[in-house]
């Protein structure tokens, strides 16, 4: 029936958002699928498509290596490749959901491919702009085989009552509100990819 099914996976990640705002899991997207985004992001990276990564929005970007010194390519500014509409339409149906099952109002979102070579970091920040507030929803996706814990770059969530420390482990995904979940990128100590978007 239309509407009325329950996806559990998604029942879970909502379930997070809604008692912690934020949701880590695994399995969003299919192993292939994966594969497929890995190896585009790694065509990227050797045509030298990615580009230092800015703070603030289009009208005000600055680029400061001291905050950040991530590399990205955002999916809108290259020809559509079918993984990356795979990746968008997986995206959507999520949102979708939210829509219909929690009234979330999403409408539409903005992702990158990002690349933090080694020595490379994001400072504690928010993923809110001062002069723009459509970001409602931010989702991450790792593209990092065999990433072991001595490789850093580590995501840390700045919770109320703790601290978590998340490796950047192929397909794990993580959502989290982003108006309220404060978060850092630790210098990782080998090339870090990934996927990242948010649902506005
Ligand atoms: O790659 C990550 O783990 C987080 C990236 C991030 O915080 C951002 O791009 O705003
Ligand atoms: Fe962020």
């Amino acid at each position: 029936m239309y509407g009325t099914d329950l996806n559990p996976l998604y029942e879970e990640i909502i379930s997070g958002l809604i008692n912690e705002n934020f949701a880590v899991f695994d399995g969003f997207f299919d192993e292939n699928m994966l594969e497929a985004l890995t190896s585009r992001l790694e065509y990227h990276l050797e045509e030298e498509r990615l580009r230092t990564a800015g703070i603030g929005n289009k009208e005000l970007v600055s680029i400061d290596k001291q905050i950040r010194s991530d590399k990205i390519l955002w999916l809108k500014d290259h020809p559509e490749h079918p993984v990356e509409k795979e990746f968008m339409d997986g995206v959507a149906a999520f949102s979708e959901y939210m829509n219909r099952t929690c009234f979330a109002g999403i409408q539409g979102g903005e992702f990158h491919y990002a690349c933090y070579e080694e020595g490379a970091f994001y400072k504690r920040h928010i993923d809110r702009f001062m002069n723009d507030n459509s970001r409602k929803y931010s989702i991450i996706t790792y593209l990092n085989k065999d990433w072991q814990p001595e490789d850093g770059g580590e995501l840390v969530l700045y919770l109320e009552d703790r601290t978590l420390l998340l490796r950047p482990e192929f397909g794990k995904t993580i959502l989290f509100k982003s108006d309220l979940i404060e978060h850092e990128v630790l210098p990782a100590k080998r090339r870090r990819l990934s996927i990242t978007g948010w649902l506005k």
